[in-house]
Formats: structure tokens, sequence, C-alpha cells
């Protein structure tokens, strides 16, 4: 029993653990004393009305709003027994939680060397290591039958879903353990949205994964976990089916039923 007790421990122990997390804008106050585990190897989905703060939230765990005059952060974030705002290795840090955009964010260059454009960055320029590095990456993200016979052409010519799933494509070949997504669907066709819901879903075997969305049936077909943010605040966070199905809080039966947001 008392073995089974530690086994439990053991596996609630979270990637990323976030404690009483304020944020201001200048004078604005964005986040309010946010606190939460968040699960390795699970897709973690933030929902919530326009303006709640979700992306700066999402932000806050890679470091970006560093990249924000007048920004302000208090409060803590664990990322396997480090507290991320007390290293000064931030290019480190971004390494090990990547990042994909709403939009596809490629560079104009070829397919190839988008994929190669961080190893190359971290140093590695031996063309067979590369090569690999692009293959892999690319069939991660679930697009290399797609663009194989295309590699060294731009990038750009690929549809918005193909392009988008490219840019996964592009923060796996950093190596991450966590993948942050704002909203990374919301520029993308149906048939698109489905090919990298369904890349998510797959994706969470090998990284753990916090996504933004404002479709609400999004976060309940591919999230494990769901935090409803209102007001810079986490209003309730459990297990997506609980969330979806038997929420604790009014205010989250309000919004995923429609009534507000
Ligand atoms: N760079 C910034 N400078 C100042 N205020 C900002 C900045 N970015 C966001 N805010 C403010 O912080 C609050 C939270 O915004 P945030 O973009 O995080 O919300 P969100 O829930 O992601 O919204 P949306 O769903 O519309 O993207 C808002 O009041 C917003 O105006």
């Amino acid at each position: 029993m008392e073995r089974l007790q530690m086994m439990e421990q053991l596996t609630e122990t979270p990637k990323i653990k976030v404690k009483d997390l304020d944020l201001f804008y200048g004078d604005n106050q964005a986040l309010y004393s946010v606190s939460m585990d968040i699960q390795e190897k699970e897709v973690t989905a933030l929902i919530g009305p326009s303006g709640c703060g979700k992306s700066t939230f999402l932000r806050t765990l890679n470091r970006m709003n560093d990249l924000i005059d007048g920004v302000n952060i208090n409060g803590e974030i664990i990322i396997e027994n480090e507290n991320i705002y007390q290293t000064n290795d931030v290019i480190k840090l971004r390494t090990k939680v990547g990042m994909v955009f709403q939009k596809p964010n490629l560079f104009p260059m070829s397919i190839y060397d988008n994929v190669a454009y961080g190893p190359r960055g971290q140093g590695i320029k031996n063309k067979k290591e590369l090569d690999k590095i692009v293959e892999e990456s690319l069939r991660g993200a679930a697009i290399w039958d797609e663009v194989k016979d295309r590699l060294k052409t731009s990038a750009l010519g690929l549809s918005g879903g193909q392009q988008q799933r490219v840019c996964i494509a592009r923060a796996i070949a950093m190596k991450p353990e966590i993948i942050l997504m704002d909203e990374p669907t919301s520029a993308l066709d149906p048939i698109s949205t489905l090919k990298v819901e369904e890349l998510i879903s797959d994706m969470k075997k090998d990284y753990t994964i916090v996504i933004v969305t404002h479709n609400m049936q999004q976060a309940a077909r591919i999230s494990d976990k769901t935090a409803f943010f209102l007001n810079g605040e986490i209003v309730e966070y459990d297990e997506t089916d609980k969330i979806f199905s038997v929420p604790n809080d009014q205010r989250t039966e309000d919004y995923i039923t429609g009534r507000f947001g």
C-alpha cells in the first residue's frame, strides 16, 4: 500500500509547477495569483474569453514576456526543480520550452532550411546529422510524406495547414520537452485543423503540451486537463472531461455552454 502511494506521488510530480503568479503590464495587472501544476506528457488546454490572460500566461512559461517593456512578474514557475525566473540561461529555457504561434511564421527560405535553422544555430553543421534531424522532425509533425520531394522549395509555397505543421516540425527540431501552442489552428481550415489536432494528440506521447484555444470542442477533443481563465484568474482547473460535463463553478458552466465570451 505504502509503495503504491509512493508511486502515485511519483507519477503526480508535475512537469511545470506555477505558484502565485502575478503579471503586470505597467500598472495593469493581467494575471492574479495563478497557481497550477502541469503534468508531463499531457495536453493542457487554456480556455476563457478574449483578454482573460491565456496568452499572457502561456508566454510566462518560456519567458516570452521578457521581450515586452514594462512587464513585471511575481511568483514562481518551477520546471524540473528550477525556478525559470531565476535562471540566466533563457536560451536554454526556450530550447526546452518551444513555441508554436497562431499564424504559421515560417521564414522565406526552403522547407529544409526552416527546420534546420534552429539546429544550425546550435552549431550543428554536419549535413548527414542535419538531414536526419530534418527528416525526423518533419515525420514527427506528420508532414514528411507531403514535403519529402520538395524540401528545397520555398516553405511559403505550402498551404496554411502544411505551413503550421512545418512550424511544429521546426519546434520539434530543437528537441524540446514542452511545447506551447497559442491558438495553433485558428488560421486553418477545418481539414487542416483536424490534421493538426490529430498531430497534437499523437505528440503527447513525447511532449508536454500547453495549448491556448478559443475552440471549446477542440479543448474537449484533444486535452487531458483544462484551465478556465477569467479576468486574469483561474476559475477552475481539472480533468477536461469533468470541466466539460460537471464543472464546479457556475462561471465555467456559463462559459462552456456559450452564455458569455
Ligand atoms: N503587450 C501587452 N502590453 C500591454 N497589455 C497587454 C499586452 N498583451 C496583453 N495585454 C493585456 O493583458 C490582458 C490579457 O491579454 P491576453 O492577450 O493574455 O488575453 P487572451 O486571453 O490571450 O486574449 P485573446 O483570447 O483575445 O488572445 C488584456 O487586458 C490585454 O489587453
